[in-house]
């Protein structure tokens, strides 16, 4: 029980066939990044999957999730409003970038022509006006992880996750997105969870630093 803001990863162990995986114990306040590294396979997406509310089965959880107070443990994936960013973009590439953002868009933003002003407003913000009719296809890998980016906070996130976001991009790219990213969240006071194996992005989020799988 908690009522503080931000984002408490409460006491959680998680175990994959009968083998503990990690242990984390730690509250995210609001604004700030919790960074996590670790070696491969130690667990970090898997932790940000049991945060997001997407734990695979296979897997046996311990422990509770509290955002701004709220136990979110047994909400579904979809009401806990947590926005996600994976190393690939996942555009829909069926729909255009404008189509795209419209599908990230809040639901309480109504109206055909507000949400298009919203998604609008939300490209310009991105650096990336004129792009509204684009084919995702066609766009830089930045540009993609940028119009990502747009529709994750379009959807107004309550928390983000961050899975390796800056993977796929080269030097400057990652060094503009991490400066949006981490900008963005600390303007919006949002807590964050970025799960990275770069330490450069560890430095830039600011905030603690844990290493899961290390300590022998
Ligand atoms: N859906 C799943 N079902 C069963 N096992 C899984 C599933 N997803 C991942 N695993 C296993 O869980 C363990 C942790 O995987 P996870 O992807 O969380 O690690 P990670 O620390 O994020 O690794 P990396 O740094 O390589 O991304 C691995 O042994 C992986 O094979």
């Amino acid at each position: 029980m908690t009522s503080s803001p931000g984002l408490m990863l409460s006491r959680i162990a998680l175990r994959l066939n009968g083998r503990m995986l990690l242990a984390v114990d730690h509250a995210v306040a609001p604004g700030t990044v919790l960074t996590v590294m670790g070696p491969s396979g130690v667990g970090k997406s898997s932790l940000l999957a049991f945060l997001g509310g997407f734990l695979a089965p296979a897997f046996e959880a311990e422990g509770c999730v509290f955002l701004n107070g709220e136990d979110m443990t047994t909400v579904p994936a979809e009401r806990r409003r947590m926005g996600l960013l994976f190393q690939d973009a996942l555009l829909f590439p069926h729909l255009s970038v404008g189509e795209n953002l419209l599908f990230g868009l809040a639901e309480d933003v109504s109206g055909r022509q507000a949400r298009r002003r919203a998604a609008l407003a939300m490209l310009e913000r991105m650096g990336l006006s004129g792009l509204y009719h684009r084919d995702p296809a066609t766009l830089s890998g930045g540009q993609q992880a940028r119009v990502a980016l747009a529709r994750t906070l379009l959807s107004e996130p309550r928390a983000l996750l961050l899975d390796e976001p800056f993977s796929r991009l080269d030097q400057e790219r990652r060094a503009d997105m991490r400066h949006l990213v981490f900008g963005l969240a600390r303007e919006r006071t949002i807590p964050a969870v970025l799960v990275t194996h770069d330490p450069e992005d560890a430095a830039a989020a600011g905030g603690p630093i844990i290493e899961i799988g290390t300590d022998a």
